[in-house]
């Protein structure tokens, strides 16, 4: 027992022992990997200390304590190896800098300045160079040989920050000036502008300059307002973003290299501090401004600005007034600054250059400055774009689209407004075939503005891209009402096309359904406050209206442009924002009121003839000035329009035209021209106002109720509908097939309905004006249904006394025979269409309960209230105006709808 305990515990001591030496074994390895580590460790360190300080630069002291380390001889060998490799490539290290930079900076970029100063620049700024050339620096060595070009990128490459030292704000102003004069001097006039602004001084920043800040190439900028200049500058960084995004770029460089267009100008913006930290606010716009600025072509030359961008920033920190440490250098090596240009030769070449620019600005620009070479070129599938106007040369566009989709324009009358819209339309339809764009006008005010647009009396062209040209249309807001209701139908038509191929936009919906028709509708109404003149349904309904097209229309491709001389007046449109809002284009003519934001008074202050553009719903950084040419003098717009018309005229139909001041011509009316015998004949009573040209008429089928009523003391407007209601019924009715009976009391009206009597027969139909009413009424009612009558009662009120009257004997009088034609006749083919001067007498005429029997009517001079009772007792508004009837229709009409009699120039009446 005892043997085997002293055996076991001698086979555990053994494990144990061989456990121990294993342990040992193990520790001892780690013991030597740390301090091979740990020597690794000191000599990358020591390593990295002497790259740091400098192999040549470092203090004895320091080159003692290196020379101490145990690893000291290893990596003295190794780094001296190493840089002796590195200057046996870098032998050619200054002459390939110099290379470089004369390929990235060439002429003015990088030249010295005898060999360019004094020329003006021919860059169209599509491109810019690389590098901008500011001083030299010399390698170790320290012979020319190794002297090389120092260049900065700016402009759309990077931001440079500079800083100063003591007393060297001339050698600054110095640099800077000779990167400005390089840059100005390298593109032509307009390509670059340069914004100043310095913190201590108003007026006298690189006063050789002054010759540019008379043009628009050189702006300069209070010292306490630096808010201005950024906020002009995030104005601008927005604006290009937005049509760099639109189009599908995502900067400006990009987008200036893929379409080979310049667009907008580079720009400078030098900001001289005074190396203290801005108010906070402040520097969170320069930190925002400057990160957007490049993708905008914007550059920042900061000097003395302690800010820290998230952008690229290129520094030069000057240590004294000839030299600078640079980050395209390193720390390593001093930059010899270059001496700044020689004042006298700057002036005179700055002053060359802003002469070049005026010249080319060449004072206000003309109508076909707005106008592309060639007629049609642009697709309108993502967006309209065309220039109004011009700012110091340059075009300043209008961007209709999905950011900006509805314009609304104010200013006071004479301001330009029309000639604006002229300016517009014109420029848009140059751009745009009519299958790209289709207008719609309307002008509520008295006047001819758009007239001319529609073929006319002396001149037979006409705008091709008008669909519709609504003048005179100040008394018809229901023209208006129609013109929104026709955009809302064709939203609805549009949104349900869209919806079937799964699209969410015009541009899709058009690439979905290439076949398809679908040009971008754009709807200017001038005056549009019209539309809101009232508080009535016709106000209730635009209003629903607008707000619908405004909110929806943006990705249908449905535009409003909206013009009034005083936005600010209109009280429905304050009340109801939802439009308002949606009008993200505002431009302003001088002296607008509150078409732009309230704090933004940019219309206060433009000139005559401008216009302020404004695609940011009228905030003050959205503001872009610009002079609008003539447009509408004579002959101006129409030159343009006779080319166009010769152009698209044969394939595009002519624009509707309508015109509040002329009522139509019934015998040059389509519907009334088109008119054939038929089964089913209708009578025409009018105009119906609608964006086609439709007639209003009623059918008139065997049935009861089917009498028209023309209500009122209008005797102009009455005799028209009694004549085109007749005269259309004639020609629906083969000769001898339908009897016309005329009964006329009204001395004044009796050569009226003789001579419609003379027509109608003239057509071939039995017609005679009958004296004795009751005689014949009473064997009307005798032999119902002996064929088809119409019964035209001229002032049935004046007939009623003989009506009433009943002869000895007689049972029945001529009223209760009229009583019985109007209920039974219909049924029979017998209609009566009759004249009531008063709606009293219309009352007196049916009796009790025989409203029933006038199934239409139409109302001239009566008042609205008198008419609920034959309009199934709903409230009628009416207030009664020349040349206009309000019509119902119990079979068809929800509510009675106004109407325009048509003119009949053959009576005097
Ligand atoms: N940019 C312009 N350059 C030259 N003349 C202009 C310009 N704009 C407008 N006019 C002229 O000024 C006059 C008034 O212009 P316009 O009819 O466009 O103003 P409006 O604001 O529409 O005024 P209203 O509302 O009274 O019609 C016209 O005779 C027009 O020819």
């Amino acid at each position: 027992m005892a043997n085997r305990a002293a055996e076991q515990r001698n086979r555990v001591e053994t494990a144990l022992d061989r456990v121990r030496h294993q342990i040992g074994l193990v520790l001892g390895a780690a013991a030597g990997a740390r301090q091979a580590a740990e020597a690794d460790l000191a000599k990358l360190e020591l390593e990295r200390d002497i790259v740091r300080v400098g192999m040549n630069h470092a203090a004895p002291e320091q080159q003692n304590e290196w020379s101490r380390h145990p690893a000291a001889h290893e990596v003295f060998g190794a780094l001296g190896s190493v840089r002796s490799a590195f200057y046996t490539d870098w032998s050619q290290g200054p002459a390939t800098l110099r290379e470089l930079v004369a390929q990235n900076a060439p002429g003015s970029a990088g030249l010295p300045a005898g060999d360019w100063l004094g020329t003006v620049g021919h860059n169209p700024g599509l491109t810019s160079p690389g590098l901008w050339r500011v001083g030299s620096a010399t390698a170790a060595g320290g012979d020319a040989t190794r002297t090389f070009d120092v260049a900065v990128p700016l402009l759309d490459e990077s931001h440079l920050a500079i800083t100063s030292a003591p007393k060297t704000r001339p050698a600054i102003d110095g640099i800077v000036q000779n990167l400005l004069i390089r840059v100005v001097s390298t593109f032509e006039p307009g390509a670059v502008r340069v914004h100043l602004w310095d913190i201590g001084q108003l007026t006298a920043i690189l006063p050789d300059l002054y010759p540019l800040s008379q043009t628009s190439a050189l702006s300069l900028y209070d010292p306490g307002r630096l808010e201005d200049l950024l906020d002009e500058l995030a104005g601008h960084i927005r604006r290009i973003h937005a049509s760099c995004m639109s189009a599908g770029f995502t900067s400006l460089r990009e987008m200036r290299q893929k379409t080979g267009q310049r667009g907008e100008p580079y720009r400078v913006v030098v900001l001289y501090g005074n190396g203290e930290t801005l108010e906070p606010e402040r520097a969170r716009d320069l930190k925002r401004v400057a990160s957007g600025a490049l993708a905008a072509g914007i550059c920042l030359i900061m000097v003395d600005v302690p800010t820290a961008v998230s952008a690229p920033v290129e520094t030069l920190s000057l240590l004294d007034d000839r030299h600078a440490i640079s980050s395209m250098t390193g720390t390593d090596l001093v930059v010899d600054l270059d001496p700044p240009m020689p004042s006298g030769q700057v002036i005179r070449a700055v002053d060359k250059i802003a002469k070049a620019l005026i010249a080319k600005q060449g004072g206000p620009r003309s109508f076909d400055d707005l106008l592309p070479t060639e007629l049609g070129h642009e697709s309108s599938a993502r967006e309209l774009r065309a220039p109004v106007g011009f700012f110091e040369g340059e075009p300043v566009e209008v961007v209709i689209g999905d950011a900006s989709p509805h314009a609304l324009i104010g200013g006071p009358s004479g301001s330009g407004k029309t000639n604006f819209l002229y300016a517009l339309i014109g420029s848009l339809a140059a751009r745009y075939t009519p299958d790209e764009l289709a207008l719609y006008l309307l002008d509520f005010k008295e006047g001819v503005s758009f007239a001319g647009l529609a073929p006319g009396r002396k001149d037979a062209s006409w705008l091709p891209h008008a669909r519709l040209v609504g003048v005179n249309v100040n008394t018809d807001r229901e023209f208006g009402l129609a013109l929104l209701r026709f955009l809302a139908d064709e939203l609805r038509r549009r949104s349900a096309a869209a919806k079937e191929h799964e699209v969410t936009n015009l541009a899709d919906l058009r690439e979905a359904d290439p076949s398809g028709h679908w040009p971008r509708i754009v709807a200017v109404i001038d005056e549009f406050q019209y539309l809101f003149a009232g508080r009535d349904q016709v106000t209730a309904t635009a209003t629903q209206l607008l707000e619908d097209i405004a909110r929806r229309g943006r990705s249908q491709g449905i535009h409003l442009v909206l013009a009034s001389q005083d936005v600010a007046g209109i009280e429905a449109f304050w009340g109801k924002p939802a439009v308002f809002e949606q009008c993200t284009l505002r431009i302003a003519m001088p002296k607008a009121r509150r078409v732009l934001a309230e704090t933004n008074n940019a219309a206060v202050s433009a000139p005559k003839w401008h216009a302020v553009i404004n695609h940011d719903s009228g905030v003050a950084h959205g503001n872009q000035l610009a002079h609008i040419p003539d447009a509408s003098s004579k002959n101006v717009f129409v030159s343009l329009q006779h080319r166009l018309w010769e152009e698209y005229a044969g394939r595009f139909p002519r624009p509707r035209l309508f015109d509040g001041a002329h009522s139509p011509i019934l015998e040059q009316f389509p519907a009334y021209l088109d008119l054939k015998p038929n089964s089913k004949p209708r009578a025409l009573l009018g105009q119906s106002i609608d964006v086609t040209e439709t007639a209003c008429g009623v059918d008139l089928p065997r049935a009861p109720g089917r009498n028209v009523a023309v209500l009122g003391s209008a005797t102009a407007e009455a005799l028209s509908i009694m004549d085109s209601a007749a005269r259309s019924l004639s020609r629906q009715y083969e000769p001898g097939e339908a009897e016309f009976v005329l009964s006329c009391p009204i001395e004044a009206c009796a050569d009226a309905a003789m001579e419609l009597a003379l027509r109608l027969r003239d057509d071939g139909h039995a017609a005679s004006l009958v004296e004795d009413l009751s005689g014949v009424l009473e064997s009307m009612t005798g032999s119902l249904s002996s064929g088809a009558k119409i019964l035209l009662l001229y002032g049935v009120d004046a007939a009623l006394p003989s009506l009433e009257a009943k002869a000895v004997g007689q049972l029945k009088s001529g009223l209760d025979h009229l009583r019985v034609v109007l209920k039974q006749g219909p049924g029979h083919g017998i209609h009566t269409i009759g004249w009531w001067r008063s709606i009293a007498r219309l009352k007196d005429t049916l009796g009790f309960g025989g409203t029933d029997d006038i199934g239409t009517w139409a109302a001239l001079d009566v008042q609205g209230n008198e008419l609920s009772p034959f309009a199934a007792g709903q409230v009628v508004h009416w207030s009664p105006r020349p040349g206009r009837a309000l019509f119902f229709d119990r079979t068809t009409h929800g509510a009675p709808e106004v109407i325009i009699p048509f003119q009949r120039p053959e009576n005097a009446l």
